[in-house]
């Protein structure tokens, strides 16, 4: 098949790789032109997977026109505070009958949409039924160590979810599909607000009881607000659910839990960021799933407390008490 990648970080470049082994054609856009013509040199993306070889059916472009031409799918591995953008640029470039595979685990800070409904608003030429996301427990890095992986594709259509599949499945990469295109989404974005929750923690220095309270309190609240939103809640047992929450939460290269560590740590944001190329979603989509929340009336204890250690400068140590003080209550609602 010829499937465009569009984001050339380490998500976008690992997927890009496995295609290719796959036996796919792929066209990998980068938006910076000199990236784009480094890749094609020097076959390997220095910036963010050194020492991964891009095999020769991978070819970067900084033209979204030339990534997308003629593609079968169109992949979207960029962070998702670009997907309005991007998405609004791809419009009239893409196929109808292309499918459209959202592998950003974000949601957008302003409006509170997910990457499925931005592209329903912004590329109204295509059914949403052609949308799928791509989630579930994946740092790129161990992907390609050939560490076996297992992730999920969900689409409104299963059998668009199951098409994606098929076409990614490789070796140590295994897709499972799913037809909560909801769920799918809501797990793999509010997940890395958990994860900086969980990176407090460890910063602090607190221990494994600290850490096992938190996954679970923060599940119970994903599985709320994803209820809300109109998802299911089995979906949070799967691998969009409880798999990414425990990878990011305990992974020393989740890139979410490393800011909170940092922040637990007594560092501040600005300065952690500036030391970082990276994206850590959890940071914009805090605002997102706090706006959800109230939208929603869904109680938030961890996202609260994360909004306020990031946005209203609240001291991490305290936010981890005031949680602790709360009024108590059932386990479950
Ligand atoms: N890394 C991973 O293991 C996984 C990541 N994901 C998800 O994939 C998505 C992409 O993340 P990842 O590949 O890790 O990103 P990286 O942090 O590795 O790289 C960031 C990429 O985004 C580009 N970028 C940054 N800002 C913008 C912008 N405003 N407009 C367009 N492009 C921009 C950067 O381009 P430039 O170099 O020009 O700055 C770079 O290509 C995220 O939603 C992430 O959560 C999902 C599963 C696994
Ligand atoms: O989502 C991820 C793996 O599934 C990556 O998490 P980070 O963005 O926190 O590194």
């Amino acid at each position: 098949m010829r499937i465009a990648i569009v984001g050339a970080g380490s998500w976008g470049t690992a997927l890009s790789i496995i295609a290719a082994h796959k036996g796919h054609t792929v066209r990998l856009w980068a938006r910076r032109a000199e990236l784009a013509e480094r890749l094609n040199l020097e076959r390997e993306n220095g910036d963010y997977l050194p020492q991964q070889k891009l095999p020769e059916e991978v070819q970067a472009t900084a033209s979204l026109a030339e990534a997308t031409r003629g593609a079968e799918i169109v992949l979207y591995a960029s962070p998702s505070h670009a997907a309005r953008e991007i998405l609004r640029a791809l419009h009239g470039h893409l196929a109808r009958e292309a499918l459209f595979v959202s592998a950003a685990k974000g949601i957008e800070a302003e409006t509170g949409k997910r990457i499925s409904e931005i592209f329903a608003e912004e590329l109204s030429e295509m059914a949403v039924e052609r949308f799928v996301a791509l989630s579930g427990p994946s740092f790129a890095r161990e992907v390609l160590a050939g560490y076996p992986t297992a992730i999920v594709a969900a689409s409104r259509a299963i059998e668009n979810a199951r098409l994606v599949q098929t076409a990614l499945s490789h070796a140590n990469l295994r897709l499972y599909a799913n037809d909560d295109l909801i769920g799918t989404e809501m797990g793999g974005a509010v997940k890395n607000v958990i994860a900086l929750a969980a990176g407090m923690v460890v910063g602090l220095g607190l221990g494994t009881n600290s850490l096992a309270a938190l996954i679970t309190r923060g599940l119970a609240e994903m599985t709320r607000l994803t209820v809300a939103v109109g998802g299911r809640a089995e979906t949070m047992l799967g691998l969009a659910g409880v798999g990414d929450l425990v990878l990011t939460c305990t992974g020393e290269l989740s890139r979410n839990r490393y800011v909170g560590r940092e922040l637990g740590r007594g560092r501040k944001l600005e300065d952690v960021m500036c030391g970082m190329h990276e994206v850590a979603e959890g940071i914009r989509t805090a605002r997102a799933v706090r706006l959800l929340a109230e939208r929603y009336a869904v109680r938030m204890p961890i996202t609260e407390a994360v909004h306020a250690v990031i946005y209203e400068g609240k001291n991490v140590r305290a936010a981890v008490d005031d949680l602790m003080a709360r009024p108590l209550r059932d386990e479950f609602d």
